[in-house]
């Protein structure tokens, strides 16, 4: 029998996500530990690789870490990794707002998940999912991060305004959890 997979996170809105997405169909047990890990610097795939390598000092055994960008094509990508500063700064409105001098309103939201067996000969592996969209002004219940300013292409609602099902199975963290599912996690 596997050891359960420790998922360490802070947000209690992308874990509520990770157990929608994940359901019954996933065969191994997931539990998840609160803890506010550092944000770190750097393209998204290192940060994830630091991020889950220090959750490893809090838990003996598998271990997943995920982080969540947000990019706009007319700042080059920014602010990505950074999104949680800018949206705790100055808000979906203010995101919005960000892109009032320029034509170009695309964006893309990127997932990375970060899993560790717990043994010191095993590398993190990586499994990522984006999702293109537009910067819009916000609109929707203001329960989830960037989600009221975050419009999918080919849909004309926001994150927030649409049910969990759909956005779970268009969004980033849908498309994340589906390559980690293919994932070798032994
Ligand atoms: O402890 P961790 O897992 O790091 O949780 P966090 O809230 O710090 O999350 P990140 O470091 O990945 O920063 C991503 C930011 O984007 C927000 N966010 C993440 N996923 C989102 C989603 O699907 N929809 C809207 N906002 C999201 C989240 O609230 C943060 O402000
Ligand atoms: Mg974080």
């Amino acid at each position: 029998m596997s050891k359960p997979i420790v998922f360490i996170t802070g947000n209690a809105k992308k874990l509520e996500e990770v157990i929608q997405i994940l359901g019954k169909s996933f065969p191994r047990q997931l539990i998840s530990k609160k803890v506010d890990l550092p944000e770190y610097q750097g393209e998204v795939e290192e940060i994830c690789i630091q991020k889950c390598k220090e959750g490893a000092k809090h838990i003996d055994g598998p271990i997943l870490i995920e982080d969540t960008c947000l990019c706009f094509n007319a700042l080059k990508g920014m602010p990505g990794p950074y999104i949680k500063w800018f949206l705790s700064a100055v808000g979906p409105e203010g995101l919005y707002k960000m892109l009032q001098g320029f034509e170009d309103k695309s964006a893309y939201a990127v997932c990375t998940f970060a899993y560790y067996s717990g043994n010191p000969q095993d590398e993190v592996k990586l499994y990522q999912g984006r999702t293109e969209g537009e910067i819009v002004d916000p609109r929707g219940p203001r329960d989830f991060g960037w989600d009221p300013c975050f419009q999918p292409t080919g849909y004309q609602q926001t994150y927030a305004e649409m049910s969990k099902d759909l956005k779970n199975s268009i969004s980033h963290r849908g498309k994340a959890l589906d390559a980690l599912r293919k994932g070798d996690l032994s």
